[in-house]
């Protein structure tokens, strides 16, 4: 089985054979989200989870590097513009109007290895903002050499950068450049209690919902992001919503803290289940066969007991929006009807 695609009532479900595959299908994935949003409402806001989620986003970095040889080419033979406009390597990604959150947070300095901030920034955005600095110095050095402007570069315009360019370097200093703004970067505060981490972040969500930053529900007055990435751990977590918690009864409000999470740390802010339901898309994003048993029990038509929060993946299901499971075949191997050829 290369790759497998089935519409079910708990949503799509996305089987690659391997993580390679998967981690290419979900930024492909991801980018077809980010472009549509972009092109409809100027933004896209995306809360990202923690966890192994975050390995598998490295190809958001890798696509866009992947580019660059191709601009070059193009800088050096325009005529070879239909080659470079065609997929992939138009597929780049408007990072200056992606708003970034997080669903859950580790109630840790932002410094420390169990902080989900700390994670996504050493694995995803320095490394995309590194990406384009050497983008933008390379093409710089290059246009020095041959006596042009990189105002008017058309690797710049093809590569979709130059309002990029307008946006956050209109002088070239280079020292500032870095596509994924940071004042987009919406990180919790790692100097307070958990409790008030929580309300802070809520608040701060508050605010950007009353600007239409961030979209609002049709049906409630929850935020509606764009997409939502949610991993899965073994026991059916997700965020930091653990089986059988009072966390998953909260309804009233949008980030929740815990300070018993039965997996370390024991201090966490969480989005509640209605924001995480209220999203435009929520990609739940499963790999390993230790999570195969959650995955069959989250997916498939069985009797999950008699409390629908022993597992909480089970009670992911957008009310007005769409679920979407990335999953590799060791996570699908349990799933009921899924055949692997050998
Ligand atoms: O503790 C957490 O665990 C889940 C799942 O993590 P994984 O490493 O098993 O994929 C993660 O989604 C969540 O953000 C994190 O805080």
């Amino acid at each position: 089985m290369s790759f497998s695609r089935v519409e079910t009532s708990r949503g799509e479900l996305r089987i690659r054979e391997s993580l390679d595959d998967l981690s290419t299908d979900l930024v492909e994935y991801i980018s077809q989200l980010s472009e549509a949003s972009v092109k409809e409402r100027g933004v896209f806001t995306i809360a990202l989870s923690g966890g192994s989620l975050i390995g598998l986003l490295g190809y958001l970095c890798f696509s866009f590097q992947q580019s660059m040889p191709f601009a070059f080419e193009l800088f050096l033979r325009p005529n070879s513009l239909v080659k470079l406009c065609e997929t992939p390597y138009i597929k780049t990604i408007d990072w200056t109007n992606w708003y970034i959150f997080w669903v859950d947070e580790r109630v840790v300095a932002k410094s420390h290895a169990d902080s989900n901030y700390k994670l996504a920034k050493d694995g995803l955005l320095t490394k995309v903002n590194t990406s384009t600095l050497h983008l933008f110095q390379l093409f710089a050095e290059k246009q020095t050499v041959l006596g042009g402007s990189i105002e008017n570069s058309t690797p710049l315009k093809v590569l979709n950068l130059v309002p990029l360019q307008s946006k956050i370097m209109p002088s070239c200093s280079f020292g500032c450049l870095v596509p994924v703004i940071p004042s987009h970067v919406h990180s919790s505060n790692d100097s307070v209690s958990a409790e008030e981490a929580a309300s802070e972040y809520e608040f701060g969500i508050r605010q950007l919902v009353r600007t239409r930053v961030i979209s609002v529900s049709d049906i409630s007055d929850c935020p509606k992001f764009d997409l939502i990435l949610l991993g899965m751990g073994p026991d059916g977590h997700v965020a930091s919503l653990f089986p059988n918690h009072s966390a998953l009864d909260v309804k009233d409000e949008w980030v929740t803290f815990i300070t018993d999470a039965p997996k370390p740390p024991p201090e966490r802010i969480t989005f509640t289940m209605p924001v995480i339901n209220s999203a435009s898309t929520v990609a739940m994003v499963v790999t390993g066969g230790t999570k195969a048993e959650a995955v069959h029990l989250a997916i498939d038509d069985v009797d999950v007991g008699l409390n629908p929060s022993s597992l909480p993946a089970r009670m992911v299901l957008p009310t007005n929006g769409k679920l979407v499971w990335f999953l590799d075949r060791e996570a699908a191997s349990k799933l009921n009807g899924v055949e692997f050829s050998e």
